[in-house]
């Protein structure tokens, strides 16, 4: 039996990647994941990371979403050296755009009867399926046109079938190739049915345009889903057909949602737009992702450049590896912590809009920095702190009643900074410690948890303090709010 393996990449010569979105829906995590180990390979090594659009299901594919998708990828600074926006020398990178490219090779591939023309209909290549299924075995094409003669061709085009074109799959063949992630692979061609590579409107198959615009645009390495690895010995079938160079492949493992499944365009998961409208910081998605189902020895937050000098095939996982959102916002305050000062300012401004005075801006951002993971948390803060404190729940009332009108009373008539009003509040009540603070922070935010207490009341100034706690004093006397 002979073999097909793939080709041999000089190891000198510089990785070109490549990330091949079908423009069908918003991207998700699933989906960025595997730009984002493209990118990194190509950046690691000074090489090239290529866009190309597969957007060749007409119906499905939307011009919005190549917009969409290429908005995310920049936001996440996975800036691509060709492809839509930038061009290069390979273009067009829309596969929708290529149409010429892909019918010469269909030419090639039908003068050397390497491939054919198929009228079956979709209602016949059903029954065939079913009773293959029926006689235990797995359904592939049964070559019913696989020998048409010029004229049995022509009679059913007369008849006004629209033939599709597969190709003709060598029979008793091994293909081999040795993926990056899964080893050695070795697949029989013949467990492997002819295969449409043209629909019959013309346009290419996933297979055929996917492997032809790799080897025409020079790409070396292929990441990409688990989902394709059956794909693979096809396409290299076909690129050894048309006299292509085939690139090497690894196979990354899935990201799967709380059900087990693997996220999906199609199951609703989380856009990477939401992540973005949520707030996460660009820094915190990328050294996630980086990081589910491939391993650094660095748990630190780094940046792209430093993702890339870690990054390392040998690495990648072969387990499915689940989203966890609580992973995310771990990074996500590992990046806000790590945020200059001036871009913490701005997301913070961002964040706060109209509510944060511009004179106290200073003074708020000091204060509440360390307390703040989310746009909301901003805005929550600013709406306590140069706004009302919350009504009082069951819990906050109890400890107002338990501390009593006169401790607040003594708080209010302190004046002066945060050490003279706890000197006053203690030498009028002897509570200390936890009885001490926790009833004057209430009085202060209504909430039990947040920034530093001396910075809260110096960002409220005294005659807010003062305010406070006869506000506090009244909650604690159960008298109705005012
Ligand atoms: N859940 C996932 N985990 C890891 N990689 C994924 C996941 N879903 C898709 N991919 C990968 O993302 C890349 C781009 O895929 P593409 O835009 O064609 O989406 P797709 O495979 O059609 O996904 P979907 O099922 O969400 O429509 C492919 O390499 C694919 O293998
Ligand atoms: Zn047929």
């Amino acid at each position: 039996m002979e073999t097909v393996t793939e080709h041999q990449h000089d190891a000198s010569q510089k990785p070109r990647t490549r990330f091949a979105p079908s423009p069908t829906g918003l991207l998700h995590l699933g989906n960025l994941r595997t730009a984002l180990f493209n990118a990194l390979l190509a950046r690691r090594d000074g090489g090239d990371f290529v866009l190309r659009i597969e957007d060749t299901d007409v119906e499905r594919s939307r011009a919005e979403y190549v917009q969409a998708l290429c908005e995310d990828l920049r936001w996440l600074g996975l800036d691509w050296q060709e492809g839509p926006e930038v061009e290069g020398i390979h273009r067009p990178y829309a596969q929708s755009a290529r149409q010429p490219v892909y019918d010469a090779y269909y030419e090639q591939l039908e003068a050397a009867d390497l491939a054919y023309p198929c009228f079956c209909t979709e209602r016949e290549l059903e029954l065939s399926r079913r009773s293959q299924r029926a006689a235990g075995k797995a359904p592939r094409y049964a070559g019913t046109c696989a020998h048409l003669s010029a004229e049995e061709r022509q009679a059913r085009r007369d008849r006004g079938l629209e033939p599709t074109l597969r190709f003709r799959v060598p029979r008793g063949r091994t293909v081999t190739f040795t993926d990056h992630v899964r080893g050695p692979q070795r697949f029989d061609t013949d467990d492997i049915g002819d295969f449409i590579i043209r629909r019959a409107d013309g346009t290419p198959a996933f297979f055929f345009s996917n492997a032809v615009d790799d080897a025409l645009m020079g790409i070396t390495h292929v990441l990409r889903g688990e989902d394709h690895l059956t794909n693979t010995p096809r396409q290299l079938l076909l690129l050894e057909a048309l006299g292509l160079e085939a690139p090497s492949y690894a196979h990354i493992s899935m990201i799967t949602g709380d059900d087990g499944a693997p996220l999906s365009k199609r199951n609703g998961s989380r856009a990477v737009s939401e992540l973005r409208e949520a707030g996460f910081l660009p820094e915190a998605v990328v050294n996630h992702l980086a990081r589910l189902g491939h391993t650094y020895e660095d748990n630190a937050l780094l940046s792209l450049d430093g993702l890339a000098a870690g990054f390392d095939l040998g690495r990648l996982g072969r387990a499915p590896a689940r989203f966890d959102e609580s992973q995310l916002r771990h990074w996500q305050r590992e990046a806000l912590h790590a945020l200059p000062d001036e871009r913490m300012r701005q997301w913070m401004r961002d964040a706060a809009g109209e509510l944060l005075p511009a004179d106290r801006e200073a003074a708020f951002m000091a204060t509440v920095r360390d307390n703040v993971q989310f746009p909301e948390d901003v805005s929550r803060w600013c709406r306590i702190l140069f706004g009302e404190v919350p009504e009082p729940d069951a819990d906050v009332r109890a400890w107002l009643e338990q501390a009593g009108p006169a401790f607040f009373q003594a708080a209010a008539d302190a004046g002066g900074d945060w050490q003279a009003v706890t000197g006053a509040v203690k030498e009028a009540t002897g509570a200390r410690g936890k009885q001490l603070f926790m009833p004057l922070r209430l009085a202060l935010t209504g909430l039990n948890h947040g920034p530093e207490l001396p910075d809260i009341h110096g960002l409220l100034g005294e005659d807010e303090a003062r305010r406070r706690f006869l506000q506090a004093a009244r909650r604690a006397a159960a008298e109705p709010a005012q």
